[in-house]
């Protein structure tokens, strides 16, 4: 029997899945690594946390491993999207990565808007400036930390600079690529245009690749400490959500899934890349070959739940914690949340806003606000579920991936929120089984991404709405609605109280 490896570098952490060639998950490792939080806005991690937490789970997938490690025949990756790396002239990073999650670059986006043109952007791009996405933090060192940007000879994201540091190659796929606002999305080149515009040098842009394309082998000193096979033939791989796409079975129109890991997506697979969306949604290249998809993002996503379980329930497991909330009914007793711990994407692009609980009440109890938490979450995904309704896509089915699918009763509300059959794919690690996926594709093992799924894609879960709750949740959905503007205004004039924005 052969095998691939899908690594899945995430936000919280890295997650290692090892598959046969019948799609069976033989093993799954997982490794944290912390988030560095300077000041409010700020997100950013340390690349090399990823390198060696990856190597750790890479040598204690070998030991463990029952066979001959010959037989690992791939490894690909999918990442989290958008994040940063500038590297030196010896490919050193200079500085740690910001990343997807971080939204200090307002002003950045506005200059970019400015400078290339909103409709030029909008054609090339096919997306609006928006915070998260690379090219604004790119703008955002070179204004404000010159000495780096000066030593700046190339940029990656971060599943690249975790793949050049196990290969030595520099790489970066098309799916990624078009995360960074740099890419033209529907030409699949970098676009002098904006590049020219912004006054940032082309060199800076690494060489792309398809992501199920082979782009080197395991470097022999990682071969030495995981205990791979030099001989093991590495893919590019792609962005997570397009990696989740493809471990979702997200290979056909008609096809979306919602997916609550730190971020929380609503994602929707598209044949062509010369419609607009006018910047509403997302709309990237997909991983698998010639595809596009469009997507909303919530930011705060199982953010939000984990930010809640930490402050307010530590020593707690998330299975504890959402058996605990079981029993409080549809609504939270009259509590309302909202998600914007970390500002928002979809539909509101806004870096200020903050979350709410609105309705708070003396009976209230720790349960009703961990439900509170997951349905104001899910609500968010309803708000992008509702863009693409109301574009003409009829959306009957959810394939619903990430750490928040572990949960039956989160699914049932996801189901009764968006008013849709929900299914748990086999694995609930999508973006690991699409990375896993794509090297058993780049592989030779299958002819097509859609003839792989086929055999690697079995559902596990299904869930029907309920009637009665669906009811109660479009009359819940216009309150959650509303909380939006009449927060608006008073985050704003918070924002000066935020931590390192003191007054
Ligand atoms: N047992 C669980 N039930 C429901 N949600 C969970 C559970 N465990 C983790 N989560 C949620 O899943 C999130 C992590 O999802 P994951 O897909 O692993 O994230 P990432 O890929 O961003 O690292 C956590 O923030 C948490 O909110
Ligand atoms: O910014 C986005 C998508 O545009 C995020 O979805 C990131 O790609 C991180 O994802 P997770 O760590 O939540 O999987």
């Amino acid at each position: 029997m052969k095998y691939v490896i899908g690594i899945d570098l995430g936000t919280s952490a890295v997650k290692l899945l090892l598959v046969n060639m019948n799609g069976k998950v033989i093993q799954e490792i997982s490794k944290e690594y912390p988030l560095m939080q300077e000041k409010a806005g700020y997100s950013e991690q340390n690349p090399e946390d990823w390198v060696e937490q990856t190597i750790a789970g890479l040598t204690e997938l070998t030991d463990s491993f029952p066979g001959d490690v010959s037989d690992i025949e791939g490894i690909s990756f999918s990442g989290q999207m958008h994040g940063l790396v500038l590297l030196d002239e010896n490919h050193d990073a200079i500085r740690p990565a910001i990343l997807w999650n971080d939204t200090r670059t307002t002003k950045e986006c506005q200059e970019i808007t400015e400078q290339v043109g909103r409709e030029k952007l909008l054609h090339i791009s096919k997306n609006i400036a928006l915070e998260g996405f690379t090219l604004p933090k790119i703008i955002w060192v070179k204004k404000y930390e010159p000495e780096n940007y000066s030593k700046a000879k190339l940029f990656l994201l971060p599943k690249d600079y975790l793949r050049f540091r196990l290969t030595g190659r520099l790489h970066m796929d098309y799916s990624d690529a078009a995360g960074t606002l740099l890419l033209d999305i529907e030409k699949r080149s970098w676009s002098d245009e904006i590049c020219t515009a912004l006054d940032i040098d082309p060199e800076l842009c690494p060489p792309l690749v398809p992501s199920h394309e082979m782009v080197g082998n395991i470097d022999e000193i990682i071969a030495e400490k995981t205990g791979l096979s030099e001989k093991i033939s590495v893919f590019a791989g792609g962005a997570d959500n397009a990696c989740g796409a493809i471990g979702a079975g997200i290979l056909e129109e008609g096809r979306t899934m919602a997916s609550i890991g730190t971020s929380g997506v609503v994602l929707s697979y598209e044949d062509a890349g010369n419609k607009s969306f006018a910047g509403k949604v997302h709309y990237l290249n997909h991983a698998a070959p010639d595809a596009f998809y469009t997507m909303g993002v919530t930011l705060a996503a199982g953010y939000s739940l984990s930010w809640f379980k930490n402050t307010f329930a530590k020593e707690m497991t998330f299975d504890d914690l959402l058996q605990e909330a079981a029993d409080v009914p549809v609504g939270a007793n009259g509590l309302l949340f909202t998600p914007y711990i970390a500002g928002e994407r979809t539909p509101h692009v806004d870096a200020s806003i903050r979350g709410s609980f609105i309705g708070m009440d003396s009976s209230h109890k720790r349960k009703h606000f961990t439900r509170a938490v997951m349905e104001g979450i899910t609500f968010s995904l309803n708000e992008s579920l509702e863009i693409f309704r109301e574009n003409g896509k009829s959306v009957d089915t959810v394939i619903s991936i990430g750490g928040g699918a572990k949960s039956t009763m989160w699914l049932q509300m996801q189901a009764d929120i968006f008013n849709t059959t929900v299914i748990k794919p086999g694995s609930e690690q999508g973006p690991g089984m699409g990375a896993a996926m794509l090297a058993a594709y780049g592989s030779g093992w299958f002819e097509t991404l859609p003839e792989c799924a086929s055999v690697f894609l079995k559902d596990a879960q299904t869930v029907e709405p309920i009637r009665e709750n669906v009811e109660k949740y479009k009359e819940l959905f216009t309150l959650y609605k509303s909380v939006y503007a009449s927060t608006k205004q008073i985050n704003k004039d918070l924002m000066k109280y935020r931590n390192g924005n003191e007054v």
